[in-house]
């Protein structure tokens, strides 16, 4: 299997659960809800999103994306941590992937739309649904809906379980009515959290 990956890179994961966890991020390229084009964006399925996930680099063997990870993560001791996302990574991620990272010591999340079954193996699952798109999971460790999503709304995710359930005020021209607007749903409607998207105030990838 090969896998197109847009980029590699070290740096604290900035949402939800683990928020400042010292992590690799493999951003896997392309998406099932938006091509990434922006003259696509208005007819896409997903239309607000924050990332570049176009084009990048082949890695023929899962061994081979494994060791770039690891290379990627330095000689910080321990502890290692993968988060993989995109795009949307699960259109690649695949079993031998699981076990290569596995075989290289790391811990692996997920950051996924759940639209697409994940492998067995992957160590924490976090589902972002996406308005108008189909889910196929029905768990995860932890949920975060991008809020407000018109069409959407956390209630209509009550029948999904997971331990934590994170509103993510929706980055954009809206971000500070967005956030008012998930601090007073979360408070209002525990056990909703707030996830602010903390590496944007960090200045770090
Ligand atoms: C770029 S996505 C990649 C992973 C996967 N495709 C997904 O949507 O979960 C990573 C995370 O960023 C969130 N996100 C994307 N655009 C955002 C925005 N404008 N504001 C807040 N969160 C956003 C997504 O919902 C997801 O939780
Ligand atoms: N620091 C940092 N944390 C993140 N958590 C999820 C991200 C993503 O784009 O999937 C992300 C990201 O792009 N950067
Ligand atoms: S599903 Fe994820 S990667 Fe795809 S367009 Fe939406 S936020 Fe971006
Ligand atoms: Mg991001």
């Amino acid at each position: 299997m090969t896998y197109i990956v847009h980029s590699i890179f070290h740096t604290l994961q900035g949402e939800g659960a683990n928020l400042g966890r010292a992590s690799v991020f493999i951003r896997f390229a392309g998406c099932n809800l938006w091509s990434g084009r922006e003259e696509d964006r208005a007819a896409a399925t997903c239309r607000f999103c924050d990332t570049e996930f176009r084009g990048g680099t082949r890695h023929a063997t899962a061994p081979g994306l494994a060791r770039a990870a690891a290379r990627c993560w330095g000689a910080a001791p321990g502890h290692r941590f993968v988060v993989l996302t995109g795009g949307e990574p699960l259109l690649q991620v695949d079993a031998a992937l699981v076990e290569a990272l596995h075989a290289e010591g790391f811990v692996i999340a997920v950051e996924t739309n759940g639209t697409v079954r994940p492998p067995k193996g992957i160590d924490w699952i976090c589902v972002s649904p996406k308005a108008g798109a189909e889910l196929v999971l029905d768990h995860a460790d932890e949920l975060k809906l991008v809020f407000p999503q018109p069409g959407l709304p956390p209630d209509a995710l009550a029948g999904f379980a997971a331990a934590q359930r994170w509103l993510q005020p929706m980055d954009g021209p809206a971000l500070a009515a967005n956030t008012a607007a998930a601090a007073a749903y979360c408070l209002a409607n525990p056990p909703w959290r707030l996830s602010i998207q903390a590496h944007k105030t960090w200045n770090i990838p």
